[in-house]
């Protein structure tokens, strides 16, 4: 009888290629996030990629940033942790203790968000706001309520 084969992807490089995935749906021309929830029995709850809200047409949209709030992308787009959030169908009581993979660390906002949702842990794949105001916030939201994060990489 032939073994099993052990040369499998780990959980974590799986949902981390889910979020990179889900991240390539994105429309942002500089920033392309994804994110993939799992919850604690590993099963994927939900994806979601930072976009505008569906209802807002994204070829007719300011792609760019601006020094005119009304013109600036950032007041627009839905974050790619919080889509996955509201992407979900299930209860949100499925999410305690889940743990998102995402491939950008969180925003300030995001955090709180994730906290909320009963998010446990956070692994990301790039930081590359990292000791900016905003990510520094976010590391002391996470910090403060219990959630704890950690990098990964990805193989080539
Ligand atoms: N954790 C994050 C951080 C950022 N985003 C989104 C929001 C924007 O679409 C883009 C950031 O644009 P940039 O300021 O780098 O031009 O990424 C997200 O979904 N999740
Ligand atoms: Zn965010």
């Amino acid at each position: 009888m032939p073994g099993k084969r052990e040369d499998v992807i780990s959980w974590d490089e799986f949902f981390m290629r889910a979020a990179v995935a889900a991240s390539l749906r994105s429309k942002d021309p500089n920033t392309q996030v994804g994110a993939c929830i799992a919850d604690t029995n590993n099963r994927i709850l939900s994806v979601g990629y930072n976009g505008t809200p569906s209802a807002l047409n994204d070829d007719d949209f300011p792609w760019g940033t601006a020094d005119d709030p009304l013109h600036d992308k950032h007041n627009y787009v839905i974050h790619a942790e919080a889509n996955a959030i509201l992407n979900y169908r299930g209860s949100l009581k499925d999410m305690a203790g889940a743990t998102v993979y995402v491939t950008l660390f969180p925003c300030h906002e995001c955090a709180k968000t994730l906290v909320q949702a009963g998010i446990g842990e956070v692994v990301y794949l790039d930081d590359k706001y990292c000791g900016t105001e905003d990510n520094l916030i976010s590391k002391n939201i996470l910090d403060r309520c219990g959630v704890t994060y950690r990098q990964v990489s990805l193989d080539a």
